[in-house]
């Protein structure tokens, strides 16, 4: 069915990342749950937005980077040769820091946009229940029903975030994966996002990488904080429950970097 969506399980193992020699990553392992939200947190460099690349194999578009290790989508290989790397990204949406829509292309079109790429052939009236399902899905449908066909161009920044959700979420994805997403947008745009991924725990695994701590400990369900020493690529040094993360931290430097001690 068009737009349904039903979150999966996301399991990264022993993840170990390079770019040319630099290793970035050291055998990282991590399980995000399905339906809930796990944040990726951690200072500047230690590896988050690489490995949240590589969960959809996107890293491996830059020439020099290499990985080892496995990406498990529902006990399937993510990374395995006789799937179409379409098929991963499909399966596993991405939000980018900076909203992305086609700026010329209508509000309608930009949520489809995503079909054609991911080969699923639709009736219009099937696209148009996916565009408003999507839409309301991604909170923006009351602001844009009476303009679906303006450029997606004319909203506001926190508008054109919601309308890239809209569009990720059109592939019917069973996990969406959010890279800073509110970064660039101010604090009421920041509100109506993390509202909107609230609205959808539970219908698609979230895995987001956020450098703010009370984005962090309001929007997600578990947490993992990545660091890395001085010359030493990125790893996992505590990963749990995002309250316990916050509120009584195992390690003494997960600890230091919640409370902005650093980073
Ligand atoms: N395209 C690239 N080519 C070479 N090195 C890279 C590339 N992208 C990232 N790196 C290096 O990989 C390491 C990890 O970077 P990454 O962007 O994943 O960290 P991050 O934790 O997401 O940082 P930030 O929070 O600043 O976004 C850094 O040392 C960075 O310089």
């Amino acid at each position: 069915m068009f737009g349904q969506t039903t979150a999966g399980e996301l399991v990264a193992d022993e993840i170990t990342a390079w770019f040319g020699t630099h290793k970035v990553l050291d055998r990282v392992s991590l399980d995000m749950r399905a339906g809930e939200v796990t944040a990726l947190i951690g200072p500047s460099g230690c590896g988050k937005s690489t490995f949240l690349r590589i969960l959809n194999r996107m890293h491996e578009l830059i020439p020099t980077a290499s990985l080892a290790g496995a990406v498990r989508l529902d006990g399937g290989d993510v990374y395995d040769r006789t799937e179409r790397i379409t098929a991963a990204r499909r399966n596993i949406g991405m939000v980018f820091q900076k909203p992305n829509p086609f700026p010329a292309m209508s509000i309608y079109d930009n949520v489809i946009s995503g079909l054609k790429l991911s080969g699923i052939r639709a009736s219009r009236a099937q696209k148009d229940v996916l565009v408003e399902d999507s839409l309301r899905k991604a909170s923006l449908w009351d602001e844009v029903k009476d303009r679906l066909e303006q450029p997606g161009g004319g909203l506001s920044g926190g508008q054109q975030q919601r309308l890239c959700i809209a569009r990720s979420l059109a592939v019917s994805p069973r996990v969406l994966l959010m890279d800073e997403p509110c970064s660039a947008l101010d604090p009421t745009s920041t509100r109506r996002v993390e509202e909107t991924i609230a609205s959808l725990r539970g219908q698609v695994t979230i895995v987001i990488v956020t450098h703010n701590m009370q984005q962090a400990a309001r929007v997600s369900d578990t947490t993992a904080f990545f660091l890395a020493g001085q010359g030493e690529p990125g790893a996992i040094v505590e990963y749990g429950d995002t309250r316990a993360m916050f509120e009584a931290p195992q390690d003494p430097r997960t600890h230091d970097y919640v409370n902005g001690r650093f980073g």
